[in-house]
């Protein structure tokens, strides 16, 4: 899969400092989509080294090198749904492990399976989500449908087949509890990034956002890193605007492919996938009104120092009504798609 001298080319160079990406590159406005993806891989590591994680957990240095290049092979290239996303993810999880102290919340292995899970949350996607394989009956429907979010346990065992490749295993020197619950951490992580879930455990977490986090109460936990890995998913809409508007782009790309796809299996898309009828604007609004804020805004509840974040999405949305107020103006009336010069 992967070219022993993509591998022995990594392993020979010594791990930089992450400031070498810039000494913004550890607070939260930094756009990780601004590093060449040739420098990734060598970020990622980066990253291992300066959250302590290749000391902690007696990571060797091939291994990690060719775990990172397996997962980074093992992304396809839809528009969004690609290794730059899984890239971005994990920087913002960084962000969150340098910023918020998390150190003080967390286990030391749940913030080492929370960072490995944002690497491979979203492995050999297709561009396509859950409803999409049940309609089209895809393989992964066949394999997953009767359990729900197929995609997530798909992406999961892609995470798990590359940890079981010889001289990938970067769990390896864990001794046997400990690599059991770091695998099974990383299981329920990857789940949890299914909306459906996320929706699902949203009362719970404003709950504990109001009760206050108990670094005592293991429900506490779980839900936390559930949010912390939600929070890093979404964490294109906590970047500057560009960003922002870039990455609707890609989202939609994606899902009027996808809704081209149903069409011409004979089915109506929904309506944020049916490029003839979505209207951008208006459904960015309601996904950050919906489900980007609440996420952000319980954040900065249990982490003031996150604050930022919850503002720039704000901001982000903003962003958008200016441009529905604009639509309006030009055609009078409703707020359908138009290329936005914002
Ligand atoms: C955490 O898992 C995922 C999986 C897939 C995607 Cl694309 C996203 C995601 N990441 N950024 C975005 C943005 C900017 N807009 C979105 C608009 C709609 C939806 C969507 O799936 N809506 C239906 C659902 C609420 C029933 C997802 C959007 N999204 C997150
Ligand atoms: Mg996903
Ligand atoms: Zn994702």
């Amino acid at each position: 899969q992967i070219s022993p001298d993509d591998v022995e080319r990594l392993l020979h160079r010594e791990i930089p400092s992450v400031i070498l990406w810039g000494e913004e590159f550890n607070k939260f406005p930094f756009p990780p989509r601004e590093i060449p993806e040739p420098e990734s891989p060598l970020c990622v590591l980066a990253m291992f080294e300066d959250l302590g994680f290749i000391s902690r957990w007696r990571i060797r240095k091939d291994t990690l090198v060719r775990f990172v290049l397996m997962v980074k092979k093992g992304y396809r290239n839809p528009p969004y749904h690609n290794w730059t996303h899984a890239f971005a993810v994990a920087h913002f999880c960084y962000l969150c492990v340098k910023n918020l102290n998390l150190q003080n919340s967390l286990d030391d292995m749940e913030l080492l399976a929370l960072f490995v899970s944002s690497l491979g949350h979203d492995l050999d996607h297709r561009g396509t989500n859950n409803q999409y394989q049940m309609s089209s009956k895809s393989v992964l429907a066949a394999l997953y449908s009767s359990e729900g979010s197929v995609m997530e346990r798909h992406h999961f065992a892609q995470t798990m087949c590359i940890v079981n490749t010889e001289g990938c295993n970067i769990f390896e020197n864990l001794s046997s509890k400990d690599y059991t619950t770091v695998l099974d951490l990383v299981r329920d992580i990857i789940l949890a990034t299914d909306l459906a879930h996320h929706l699902k455990i949203m009362n719970s977490l404003k709950e504990m956002a109001k009760v206050g986090f108990d670094t005592k109460n293991e429900r506490h936990h779980s839900l936390l890193l559930c949010l912390l890995m939600t929070a890093s998913d979404l964490s294109d809409q906590t970047k500057p605007w560009d960003n922002t508007k870039h990455v609707a782009a890609l989202i939609y790309r994606e899902f009027f492919s996808q809704g081209d796809m149903e069409k011409s299996l004979g089915q109506k898309p929904a309506e944020m996938m049916d490029r003839e009828r979505a209207r951008i604007p208006d459904l960015q609004i309601g996904f950050l009104d919906h489900i980007a804020l609440p996420v952000y805004k319980v954040l900065a509840d249990l982490f003031p120092a996150s604050e930022i974040v919850r503002d720039t999405v704000v901001d982000n949305r903003r962003h958008w009504e200016k441009i529905c107020a604009l639509i309006k103006i030009r055609r009078g009336g409703s707020c359908e798609q138009m290329s936005y010069d914002q």
